[in-house]
């Protein structure tokens, strides 16, 4: 499918971003954008700065110089108005155990004040991929996959425009993993600028329009994906294990 996504406005807006935690410089003039109804990929070592760019995002977080701007939003100005524009997807996606499914989506849902009808969220979990007899049950003996499915159901009907992922697909076999790239698009064709951390470049390269790679706390290199090839795998494998060795030495 072609994208365009040249004129659409920055949903994620960070410009010369800088931030120590104390004397350790973590981001040192990061710039990233990204336009609504798009999904960057940020890879980068461990260590990179990958969470913390998302935490400046959340408000959780303040940079020492630089712009933030959640939907026009400074979230080191008025954290909360931006969180409401943001749902996010924490590597450990934080449920209910004792609650069903369709419990936790209502509740999550309340605390977000975005409260759904039950065949609302029915139809969310639906298009999640969630079976119809998980709704009901409580996610005790839930996979990580399924896991997966009710948070990005919630995230899919808070209808806000940024969504953050970090290592989404982390512990997912191939065909959860395909599944939930597929839910992303379905959420950026909506309109939401996506902003996913990962360290699975094939993921990466299956779901993102455009691939950054974080190394000495900025941006070093950006690609976007081009035609039905997409990216050349091979050429950003090797990028990505120059860079990532360098970050360990
Ligand atoms: N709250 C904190 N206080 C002090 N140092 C921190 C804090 N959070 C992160 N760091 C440090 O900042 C650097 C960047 O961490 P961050 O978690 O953003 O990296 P990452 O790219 O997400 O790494 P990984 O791929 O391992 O998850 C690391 O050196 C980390 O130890």
């Amino acid at each position: 499918m072609s994208h365009d996504i040249s004129n659409a406005p920055n949903a994620i807006h960070i410009q010369d971003l800088t931030l120590s935690y104390d004397e350790h410089r973590v981001l040192d003039g990061l710039t990233l954008h990204v336009p609504a109804g798009s999904i960057t990929a940020l890879l980068g070592g461990n260590g990179a700065g990958k969470s913390t760019t998302l935490s400046t995002l959340l408000g959780f977080v303040r940079a020492q110089s630089g712009t933030v701007l959640v939907a026009g939003i400074d979230p080191g100005v008025a954290p909360d108005a931006a969180r409401r524009r943001i749902a996010y997807l924490p590597e450990n996606v934080a449920l209910y155990e004792h609650l069903t499914a369709i419990e936790n989506a209502d509740y999550l849902l309340a605390l977000s004040g975005d409260r759904k009808d039950r065949g609302v969220i029915t139809d969310a979990l639906a298009a999640a991929g969630l079976q119809e007899r998980a709704w009901d049950q409580r996610l005790g003996g839930f996979s990580k996959g399924m896991r997966q499915k009710v948070a990005i159901a919630v995230a899919l009907l808070r209808e806000v425009p940024v969504l953050l992922l970090d290592e989404p697909t982390s512990g997912l076999d191939p065909r959860a993993t395909a599944d939930f790239n597929a839910l992303v698009r379905a959420v950026r064709d909506r309109g939401t600028a996506v902003l996913m951390v990962t360290h699975d470049l094939l993921s990466a390269a299956d779901v993102a329009d455009r691939i950054g790679f974080l190394e000495g706390g900025r941006i070093v290199e950006e690609v976007a994906a081009s035609g039905t090839e997409r990216f050349d795998v091979r050429a950003l494998h090797a990028r990505f294990a120059v860079a990532s060795k360098r970050l360990a030495a």
